[in-house]
């Protein structure tokens, strides 16, 4: 049985759970179920706090897990991220009143308030840069109001909360996070879940893929082929069969989804016709 730890709180919690369920695996009905077993998928998923799964995976009691990257740096622990997983999108970046610091550089003798103590230590001593840092659990743009810190290091999503602050970022972000799966470092390969993990990655990927693609079909004629295989290349390369109407061709192949809408204006352009875009709800690549 796969042991997989899941989040049970937070940014990371809702679309971790969501992700699983589209990837085939039965979910937790309730916010207090701590653990489940989906016996069909032989895995169990344990509901962790996101800070403490790379603890977990490290230890070797849990086969893998689904963290933030920035958590999983935090920690320290002895776990190494295997796929990322695209929710959860943030930088991480020290901010201050305006006016107090314009980097990194500028640090030296302030205090920064933090929950990201392990990411703020390092980067820090990486520049040269003897400050103190201060641990608080949460809610740390107030840290700076209250007279506890001159300089804050957070997760900045869409800044929302560093304005309503009154804060502003600095310097380059220290990093970009996102969810991702974690296992612990060197278990590649020697162990015995090794083919579940590797299946749970395949259906965890499919869902990326069904996430950001599109099946795309056409019509065009054959002389127009090679432009129009060059503007729809698909993952491998594009599907060409014959139509009923001599010089013609159908073509499938798969388009990223964002870029759909200006694939099918310039395959009409070069006199593609029919052009049909349709959503995949599951793959396997
Ligand atoms: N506003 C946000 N937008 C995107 N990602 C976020 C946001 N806030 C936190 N994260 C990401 O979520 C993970 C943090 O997990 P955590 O559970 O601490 O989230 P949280 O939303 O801060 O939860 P809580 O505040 O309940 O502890 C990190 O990987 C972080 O980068
Ligand atoms: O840039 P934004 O879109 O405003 O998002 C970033 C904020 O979201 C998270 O806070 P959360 O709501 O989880 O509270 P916390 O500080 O108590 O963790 C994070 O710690 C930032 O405060
Ligand atoms: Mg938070």
């Amino acid at each position: 049985m796969l042991r997989i730890a899941v989040p049970n709180k937070g940014s990371l919690s809702g679309p971790a759970a969501e992700m699983l369920h589209e990837a085939g695996y039965q979910q937790r009905r309730e916010s207090k179920e701590l653990r489940i077993v989906d016996p069909e998928n032989e895995v169990e998923f344990f509901y962790l706090r996101p800070r403490d799964i790379a603890i977990y995976v490290s230890s070797g009691k849990l086969d893998i897990g689904i963290t933030g990257r920035d958590l999983l740096i935090d920690s320290g622990a002895n776990a190494e991220e295997i796929l990322p997983l695209g929710f959860a999108r943030s930088t991480f970046r020290y901010a201050t009143k305006p006016g107090t610091a314009k980097g990194v550089e500028d640090l030296g003798g302030m205090t920064v308030a933090t929950s990201y103590e392990g990411i703020v230590a390092k980067h820090l001593a990486d520049n040269g840069v003897d400050a103190a840092v201060v641990h608080l659990d949460g809610a740390v743009e107030t840290a700076i109001e209250l007279g506890v810190a001159e300089v804050i290091a957070d997760v900045v999503e869409t800044g929302t909360s560093l304005r309503n602050a009154g804060l502003e970022v600095i310097g380059e972000p220290i990093m970009k996070s996102e969810a991702v799966v974690i296992r612990r470092t060197g278990a590649d390969g020697e162990d015995a879940a090794e083919s579940k993990v590797q299946q749970f990655l395949r259906r965890l990927q499919g869902v990326l893929v069904a996430r950001t693609y599109v099946m795309m079909d056409y019509d065009c004629r054959v002389e127009q082929l090679e432009k129009a295989v060059a503007l729809t290349p698909g993952l491998e390369s594009p599907t060409v069969s014959p139509l009923h109407n001599e010089g013609w061709v159908a073509v499938r192949a798969m388009v990223p989804a964002k870029e759909a809408q200006r694939i099918m204006d310039d395959l009409y352009d070069i006199g593609a016709r029919a052009i049909l875009t349709t959503a995949i709800h599951a793959c396997r690549l």
